[in-house]
């Protein structure tokens, strides 16, 4: 009993003062981890919105664009958050009746309008950039150019965002920001990794942009843009052929086979079986062709396919100038290009047509990417209408054309090779958003990439709350130790005697 008191009265935990210490420490570690869980807790979150319009020479496509109003800086975080096709031909189709080119458009603004919630209408920036078939409109007839650009504009106006203005891109926009679109989307740029190239297959021009060691641009400045993001320095390559869109060469191949005016053409690049009555008039209406038009030409000529590949790609070789180049090294047409470097995302057209050839995997080699369009071009028209029913006659009967020009461009245009073709990736998205220069036009007039490396982002909410429960149950078993040199000397006491 007397030994039983003289622990109790030595042992410190027994003493009311260590119990009030002991309590009061376990409270302030609850109350600490409970303020670090609630009060720390991020804002809720406040989207931003931007809308581009990309008003190609095929087809109009509207994407919006959202990203937490905070720390807009971080690579990365703007994504597409809903995209429109706009029914209908290119803005530049409607040069004759200007204001059915802005009428065209309500249906995906209001689409937009549904989308964006409404108190972020106003502050929302909307743009529009037209590309090749407006660049061609504009070459044609200025005017007609001019009113189309006016009946959108005025089309714009009157919906409830922040209208920003409707304009021509130059092709070295378009190449530049396709570039910055697929290196953003991949977490390239901040980060300091290798670029990926970007290559662009639209209806009536075609883009190459990247970057190599040994260009500094000094040899063709014009193909020549400089970046300074995330601190890092970037010297990028990138050229825009106009014309060099699938739909334009196919003028230009059609062009090339109706020199002399002939009433009926055998056209290698379409399929056996496959025939239509087409309109010279109609065929030579463009920059591209217009001044190779026969005198005189007949109203029209019958256009029948012979379906063999390495004919059609002997006609297709004959709209690239291989020999005049006054530099180091050309593509074509007497155009600078250093030699090609790193992996290549391949988007738009270059992605629709593969990916109908089953040919988006880039591990089959070249001679047997060949072979298959070989046999697609050989296929009669009869069989590939059966095969795919369900898909546009016009694109179906222009896939081997198509084929055939894609490898054509990239091996004896661009100069890629059976060792360098695995290098290029056929996409149409990265991370749910479209690959296009619409991502890089928006984040470039929003200031959306600064030039310096932004300061390292503040620790998570999630990293905050673990650092204070660690910190917290440290000190709770610091409390514990601290007491253990008093607290097991007297209880052993008794055993010792
Ligand atoms: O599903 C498809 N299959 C084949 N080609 C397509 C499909 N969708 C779009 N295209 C083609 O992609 C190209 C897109 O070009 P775009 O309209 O962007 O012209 P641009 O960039 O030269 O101004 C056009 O040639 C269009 O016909
Ligand atoms: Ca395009």
């Amino acid at each position: 009993m007397s030994a039983q008191r003289e622990m109790k009265e030595k042992n410190p935990w027994h003493t009311p003062a260590t119990i009030i210490i002991t309590v009061i420490g376990v409270i302030a570690i609850v109350a600490l981890v409970t303020v670090a869980v609630l009060q720390n807790k991020p804002l809720p979150k406040k989207y931003k919105y931007g809308i581009v319009l990309d008003a190609g020479s095929s087809h109009t496509a509207l994407y919006i664009y959202g990203w937490p109003a905070e720390k807009v800086n971080d690579t990365g975080r703007v994504v597409q958050v809903h995209s429109c096709k706009v029914k209908g031909p290119g803005i530049s189709s409607y040069a004759s009746a200007p204001l059915n080119a802005g009428e065209s458009l309500k249906v995906c603004m209001l689409e937009a309008k549904d989308q964006v919630p409404s108190k972020r209408h106003q502050e929302t920036p909307l743009y529009l950039g037209a590309t090749a078939g407006m660049r061609l409109l504009n070459i044609e007839n200025s005017t007609a150019s001019d009113g189309v650009f006016q009946a959108v504009s005025q089309a714009l106006q009157t919906s409830p965002f922040s209208f920003q203005g409707a304009r021509i891109i130059s092709g070295q926009e378009e190449g530049a920001f396709g570039w910055v679109t697929v290196n953003y989307l991949d977490d390239r740029l901040k980060q300091g990794l290798e670029t990926t190239g970007a290559l662009d297959l639209g209806g009536a021009s075609t883009q190459i942009s990247f970057v190599s060691d040994n260009y500094d641009g000094s040899e063709s400045p014009k193909n020549s843009v400089t970046f300074r993001l995330y601190g890092n320095d970037y010297n990028l390559y990138t050229h825009s052929f106009l014309c060099y869109g699938k739909d334009q060469v196919l003028r230009m191949t059609l062009a090339h086979q109706t020199q002399s005016g002939p009433a009926t053409v055998l056209d290698p690049c379409f399929h056996r079986g496959y025939t239509a009555i087409k309109n010279y008039t109609v065929l030579y209406d463009t920059p591209c062709v217009s001044d190779r038009k026969p005198q005189p030409a007949p109203a029209s000529f019958n256009h029948t396919g012979t379906g063999d590949f390495q004919e059609c790609q002997r006609v297709v070789r004959n709209v690239f100038n291989f020999t005049d180049c006054k530099y180091s090294r050309c593509s074509f047409n007497g155009v600078f290009q250093p030699s090609l470097q790193g992996p290549f995302g391949a988007f738009s057209a270059y992605y629709f047509v593969m990916n109908f050839l089953n040919l988006t995997d880039t591990s089959t080699p070249l001679e047997d990417v060949k072979k298959k369009i070989t046999n697609y071009c050989a296929t009669p028209w009869e069989q590939i209408k059966e095969q795919y029913p369900h898909i546009k006659q016009k694109y179906l009967a222009e896939y081997c054309f198509s084929g055939t020009y894609i490898i054509t461009l990239l091996t004896e245009g661009y100069n890629f090779t059976s060792e360098n073709y695995p290098n290029i990736k056929f996409i149409k998205k990265i991370k749910d958003s479209d690959a296009g220069w619409t991502l890089g036009y928006m984040l470039n007039l929003t200031n959306m990439i600064p030039a310096e490396a932004p300061d390292k982002p503040p620790l998570p909410h999630g990293g905050y709350v673990s650092i204070v429960t660690i910190i917290a149950i440290l000190l709770f078993v610091l409390i514990i130790f601290s007491l253990r040199p008093i607290w097991p000397r007297c209880s052993k006491r008794p055993q010792i005697i």
